[in-house]
């Protein structure tokens, strides 16, 4: 795919995400897989007000051409889920309110999710009785060291649809701009859904 096709992807992705209040302030941040590498969105921008001065060219190893922005400060997470996930062409990362709270009041590795319809929005279940499986790392300013991390585990058990950072939020994969959006839209209801159901029953049911 071309990077101007995947930046006005982006830019309308990221609208969207903004008008659900899923990337407040400054946070979240999106990147594509192009032809020429990557594109990734420049660090500090509102993510619902992006345009192409708010874009970052990556080449096929990471490495971004001189420009005077500088790319996401989280780049380098995006750039091992592509290692690891050869079939994911986009990352979206965002700062939900669920997304955040519910990967902290969950003390362990995952977040495990049974029971729900919309389970099947997300490619590979086919039903509410699946076992739906996110991944939790514990939230580091040190992005490299973070990147390892989520690396090590995905040997061990491969990384499908995206993982949560403690306290911090969610970068979810996909193929296709409609299918991480589809899978984005599904992760942020289920997770809206669990917290709400942990308010109800407590953390122990
Ligand atoms: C105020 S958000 C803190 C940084 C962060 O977590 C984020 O997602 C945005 O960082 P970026 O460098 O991509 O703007
Ligand atoms: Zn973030």
């Amino acid at each position: 795919m071309h990077n101007n096709t995947a930046i006005s992807e982006l830019i309308e992705a990221g609208k969207w995400i903004s008008q659900r209040g899923w990337v407040p302030a400054t946070g979240g941040n999106f990147s594509a897989r192009t032809n020429t590498g990557f594109v990734v969105t420049a660090s500090g921008f509102d993510k619902g007000q992006l345009g192409s001065h708010t874009f970052i060219e990556l080449d096929h190893a990471g490495n971004r051409s001189a420009s005077a922005a500088k790319p996401s400060a989280e780049t380098e997470l995006h750039l091992s889920m592509y290692k690891l996930i050869p079939s994911a062409n986009y990352v979206l990362h965002t700062h939900s309110v669920a997304a955040t709270v519910l990967s902290r009041v969950i003390k362990g590795h995952s977040l495990d999710l049974h029971g729900y319809e919309m389970q099947k929005s997300l490619t590979g279940i086919t039903s509410h009785l699946d076992t739906l499986s996110i991944p939790i790392f514990d939230n580091d300013q040190d992005i490299d060291r973070l990147s390892l991390l989520v690396s090590d585990h995905h040997l061990h058990i491969p990384i499908e649809h995206g993982v949560l950072i403690r306290g911090h939020g969610l970068y979810v994969v996909g193929r296709t701009i409609g299918e991480v959006r589809r899978q984005l839209e599904g992760l942020e209801f289920l997770f809206a859904c669990e917290l709400e159901r942990l308010k109800l029953v407590g953390l122990e049911s």
